[in-house]
């Protein structure tokens, strides 16, 4: 039995489903403070089973602990956290407590049950601004936000907890910029507040929910000047972690990027969705959204010797997913 945690969120939905399919029981964790448990209904309306679910925090130890004994739990997935980096600098105190505590609270938890295999989701803001570029796991890591500074700080902790205990078999997967959909377009993002990352931005717009995106700053060193990230399909994400789990039937600790390799810009997003959308897509350019980097993209050659793992869905499979996700659900989750 894998445990789950913030498994009713975005990317959680979707490890769900890899997991499922892979013949694996999950027991899914959260505190629904950023998710809809319709999204769980979901999961078993594509995998025909259900992940059984428990509506808990991370951070109260003896309910994890209980959780872990209870349904027999092998391995966690380790998912539950605040990811805003506008919200984390307002309230970096929450943040900590949250991210930083919870992953305290958890993985004490693990080792009074005597489970010790994690996957941790890390994240590339840990690196900060790119010295160089792919960015490889030797790149130094200085994130420049709290919430950045909660995944670098837990890296940390999980680096001492093993070097204290041989016995740990921790995965650190730190993702780039995940987007897209499960192709059924019955699990997807779906941001409770008003979304801050691109995908969400442009498809609520192409849906007609926003007038027009905000294109934060054309005057970037890029060739045509807005910014380049490294977008992955969630569900190449996802898959990502079931690899990570088999890597992990030897005790150790890795660090890996889970990414593409490759780039793509605000604009080549924009145009991107639109053609698969068929639908117009107005956007406005815009200054500078403090704290961006011209352009990031990652070296996934680590992901794939050492994991076996390598994304396979393109920037128009993102799009066209997103979209179809946005097209069967316009107001989301809500009303399901
Ligand atoms: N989406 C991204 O761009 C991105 C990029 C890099 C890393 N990550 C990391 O991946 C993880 C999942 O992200 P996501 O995009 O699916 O976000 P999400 O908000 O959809 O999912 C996180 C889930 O955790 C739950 N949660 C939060 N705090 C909790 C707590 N204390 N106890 C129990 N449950 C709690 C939320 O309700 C939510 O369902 C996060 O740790 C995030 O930092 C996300
Ligand atoms: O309305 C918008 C939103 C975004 N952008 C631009 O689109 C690009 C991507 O922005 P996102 O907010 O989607 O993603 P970020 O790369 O800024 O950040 C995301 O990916 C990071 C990892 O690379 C961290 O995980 C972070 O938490 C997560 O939000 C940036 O150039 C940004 O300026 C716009 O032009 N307009």
């Amino acid at each position: 039995m894998i445990l789950l945690t913030g498994g009713a969120g975005y990317i959680g939905s979707h490890i769900a489903v890899v997991l499922l399919d892979a013949g694996l029981d999950v027991v899914a964790v959260d505190n629904l403070s950023n998710s809809n448990s319709a999204s769980l209904e979901r999961i078993r309306a594509i995998c025909g089973r259900s992940v059984i679910f428990r509506h808990a925090d991370i951070r109260n130890e003896e309910a994890i602990y209980q959780i872990l004994r209870a349904h027999d739990v092998t391995a966690v997935i380790h998912l539950a956290g605040l990811k805003a980096v506008g919200e984390s600098t307002a309230q970096p105190i929450t943040y900590y407590d949250n991210n930083v505590v919870g992953t305290m609270r958890l993985v004490s938890a693990m080792t009074r049950a005597s489970v010790k295999t994690l996957v941790f989701s890390s994240s590339a803001t840990v690196y900060g601004t790119p010295a160089y570029l792919p960015l490889d796991e030797k790149h130094p890591v200085a994130p420049i936000n709290p919430y950045g500074r909660t995944k670098y700080f837990i890296e940390e902790i999980l680096k001492d907890l093993h070097e204290s205990d041989k016995d740990w078999r921790i995965a650190i997967l730190r993702y780039f910029n995940p987007v897209g959909a499960h192709e059924s377009g019955l699990i997807g993002e779906d941001p409770l507040d008003v979304p801050n990352n691109l995908l969400p931005i442009v498809a609520q717009v192409a849906i007609g929910r926003r007038p027009k995106v905000h294109v934060w700053g054309n005057d970037y060193d890029t060739p045509d000047g807005t910014g380049i990230r490294d977008f992955i399909h969630v569900v190449d994400l996802a898959s990502g972690h079931l690899s990570a789990l088999s890597q992990l039937r030897q005790p150790g600790l890795l660090t890996v990027n889970l990414g593409t390799g490759s780039g793509s810009s605000v604009m080549d997003v924009i145009q991107t969705f639109k053609e698969v959308s068929g639908r117009p897509v107005p956007y406005v350019i815009d200054q500078r959204r403090v704290g961006d980097v011209a352009t990031c993209y990652a070296d996934p050659t680590l992901a794939k010797n050492l994991l076996g793992w390598t994304s396979t869905r393109s920037l128009t499979q993102m799009c066209a997913d997103h979209w179809h996700f946005q097209m069967k659900n316009p107001n989301g989750y809500r009303g399901a």
